[in-house]
């Protein structure tokens, strides 16, 4: 095994000789190249860790020439070679990426040190990229668990309209994850880079609200000794989510229709327009028609929030999510409590077979309060018992075999979609590349993006 891959690029046969002993016998595995036109043509067919460089190469030998072509090598840590006259080049070279500079003659024992250091940090921020970017992944589609036919028509949707900017409201009965789905809308934007914001309309009291949402200027009322941004202006560019909307008192109303129909608003007590960037997605279990049929809610705001109407639907019309959400929140928990968390099987036949009126939020809700008396590892039907007295006669138990065969299928379902996800995104959406990475054939990954209804625009 190789401890790293080295290009050395210096016109010096016999340093090449020398340099390229010492770090053979270090475990390095080292090509050479004696002009920037070889060094170019070694890294097409040798994905060199690391690069020495010597900044002084024919024809020019002109180090200027040779910094300029810097950046093309500096995906890789760049080591600089060179003489004593040219330390201030060393130090232009640093400031253009170059990892560090070695001034020649060479010390083995230095540059040894040097290339280690080198090598490890780049590893650590190779490691650190990945692990950015699965998080990213992670954060999208990937959180919204569930396979049943309203999960995956959901899945769907929100892939097709999360990179338009158009306005989403989210509708469902309360815990259904109609947070869930915004924060995957954004994730999947081409906002996600910028804040995702999301605003409580009913906790904030009313005359707290606009100054909340617009901020405001120094002086606008007593106790403003400051300017101060409001959540808008934390959310531009990104995306700003309202959730409970229909709790949103009139007179605000009519401001946010302001703000939606000219992208301006004007901080509380201020002079001075402010022009603002961002994505509205609302969210509601209201029946907000109703609402503006009883005059609660403006009608205009209502069509121009409305853009696309996405429904959450309740957990006892999609009981098939409920061993994969326990799942999730068991992984969840065992993370957290730093142990193996399982349930015995008439404690899950309890947590599978109940109604559960508040949802997904109660599922979880349950499952962390009888995680936490529970003992062992275990959570049995006593622990659950003792937080839900009623429960030891409602409980029966199902057959280990049942319950494994009820959590397996949903679970492979689900780690197929996260998978699939993934690939598709590591490769841009390149259909050939990605069933290449899930070791399928191009026509089985067509047939799971079809049976999942997952639709992924290729990327130029
Ligand atoms: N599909 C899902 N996958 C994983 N977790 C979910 C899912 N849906 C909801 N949850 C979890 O359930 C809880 C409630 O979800 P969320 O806050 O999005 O619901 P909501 O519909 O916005 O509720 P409310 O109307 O009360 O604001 C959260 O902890 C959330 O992480």
């Amino acid at each position: 095994m190789t401890n790293g891959r080295i290009l050395l690029v210096d016109d010096e046969p016999a340093f090449r000789q020398l340099a390229q002993s010492w770090l053979s016998q270090s475990g390095y595995q080292v090509e050479t190249a004696a002009d920037l036109a070889a060094a170019r043509l070694q890294l097409s067919r040798f994905d060199a860790d690391l690069i020495l460089l010597d900044l002084s190469l024919p024809p020019l030998f002109d180090p200027q020439h040779t910094l300029q072509a810097l950046a093309e090598f500096s995906r890789r840590p760049v080591i600089i070679l060179t003489g004593h006259a040219e330390r201030q080049l060393a130090l232009d070279a640093i400031a253009l990426g170059a990892w560090d500079f070695i001034a020649k003659p060479v010390d083995p024992d230095l540059l040894a040190v040097v290339i280690k250091r080198a090598l490890n940090k780049h590893q650590l921020d190779t490691e650190l990229q990945q692990l950015k970017q699965q998080q990213q992944t992670d954060t999208g589609l990937q959180r919204l668990i569930g396979v049943s036919p309203a999960m995956t028509a959901m899945r769907s949707l929100i892939q097709r309209i999360a990179p338009t900017d158009v306005r989403v409201l989210v509708t469902g009965p309360s815990g259904t994850g109609k947070e869930v789905v915004s924060r995957a809308l954004h994730d999947l934007s081409r906002r996600a880079g910028a804040p995702f914001v999301s605003v409580h309309c009913g906790a904030i009291p009313a005359e707290l609200l606009e100054s909340e949402l617009f901020g405001y200027v120094k002086g606008a009322f007593t106790g403003a000794d400051k300017d101060r941004p409001g959540l808008l202006k934390l959310a531009d560019n990104g995306t700003l989510f309202l959730d409970e909307i229909g709790e949103m008192p009139l007179p605000m109303q009519v401001k946010l229709l302001r703000v939606l129909q000219e992208g301006t608003y004007f901080p509380v007590g201020g002079r001075e327009q402010h022009k603002i960037d961002v994505r509205l997605i609302s969210a509601t279990n209201a029946n907000l028609p109703q609402l503006v049929q009883k005059g609660l809610f403006r009608e205009d705001l209502y069509y121009r929030i409305k853009g696309i109407t996405l429904d959450t639907v309740a957990l006892a019309e999609r009981r098939q999510d409920i061993p994969l959400l326990l799942q999730f929140f068991l992984e969840q928990l065992q993370r957290q409590h730093g142990q193996l968390l399982k349930l015995d099987s008439t404690a899950l036949s309890w947590f599978l077979q109940r109604d559960w009126p508040g949802n997904i939020r109660e599922l979880k809700n349950t499952l962390e309060s009888v995680a936490a008396v529970a003992q062992g590892g275990v959570i049995s039907m006593a622990d659950i018992s003792l937080l839900h007295p009623e429960a030891v006669a409602a409980a029966t138990a199902v057959p280990e075999a049942v319950t494994e065969s009820l959590l397996l299928d949903p679970a492979v379902q689900q780690l197929e979609i996260r998978l699939i996800t993934r690939a598709m995104q590591q490769t841009g959406g390149n259909k050939t590349r990605a069933a290449s990475l899930l070791g399928l054939s191009r026509q089985g990954l067509l047939k799971k993006l079809q049976r999942y209804q997952l639709t992924y625009a290729q990327m130029p």
